[in-house]
């Protein structure tokens, strides 16, 4: 479905990327573990468009993205809820979901919305208050349900664990193992390696810009060198 080679992307001078490659499969859920600062939220940008690649092929279902602009690649079906939620504050939950729609105008979008509250129920009953009003973990229901609405493909999720409470971020990550069944492919970037992984097929493991290991995600998780520079075991 999605795949990336010899991706390169630099701030200014600095180039922070230094030539990625990797692979999403129809279907699957990928995960993209590594410290603060290695780049994982440089490369999920790069994918949606956010962020210029300096060099490489992004081929998504047959066509290379990699100097698409990101409006067009959410047409595509390539959509992303991006880092620290940026949900719109001053809007109500629903004006919010509206606009995760904004490219569909037709009776869908309803039945859409029908569909993302009966995945959070919490959201349908605060569907008309400010979204700035909810929980850190119910914003991040919301901009996955955002992300949604837009009827992706695959879904680029960065961070949504980040700074959720232990119950919280196993409920969000139930979220994510749920959109299997929704035929959503799913690239996950995480701090939080091991609940990744718990949850994913495969993953890939990024250091200053770099893919350093990848593997089935069961064992990433078994293998001596994760377990004591990301898991803390
Ligand atoms: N807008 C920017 N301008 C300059 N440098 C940046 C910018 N954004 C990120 N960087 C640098 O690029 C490198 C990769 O950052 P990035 O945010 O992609 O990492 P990350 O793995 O997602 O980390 P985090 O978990 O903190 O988001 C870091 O060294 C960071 O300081």
């Amino acid at each position: 479905m999605l795949t990336v080679e010899g991706l390169r992307s630099r701030y200014g001078r600095i180039e922070v990327l230094h030539g990625l490659d990797l692979e999403v499969r129809s279907g699957e859920i990928v995960t993209v573990v590594g410290a603060n600062g290695a780049g994982k939220t440089t490369l999920l940008r790069c994918l949606s468009g956010t962020q210029p690649a300096s060099e490489g092929s992004i081929v998504f279902r047959g066509e290379n993205l990699a100097r698409v602009p990101a409006h067009r690649r959410l047409a595509r079906g390539l959509a992303q809820s991006p880092e620290g939620r940026q949900i719109f504050t001053n809007l109500s939950v629903e004006e919010n979901l509206r606009l995760g729609a904004f490219l569909y105008s037709d009776e869908r979008v309803d039945r859409d919305m029908a569909d993302a509250f009966a995945m959070f129920p919490i959201l349908k009953e605060k569907r008309n208050l400010a979204a700035g009003g909810l929980s850190g973990g119910q914003q991040q229901m919301l901009a996955i349900a955002r992300a949604l609405m837009g009827r992706p493909h695959c879904l680029l999720l960065d961070e949504p664990s980040m700074g959720l409470a232990p119950l919280l971020v196993a409920q969000i990550f139930e979220v994510v193992q749920s959109l299997r069944a929704r035929d959503v492919t799913v690239l996950l970037v995480e701090q939080n390696a091991f609940g990744a992984l718990k949850i994913a097929d495969r993953g890939y493991v990024m250091e200053t810009g770099q893919i350093t290991m990848t593997g089935p995600a069961a064992e990433l998780i078994a293998d001596p060198r994760i377990r004591e520079a990301y898991l803390g075991v």
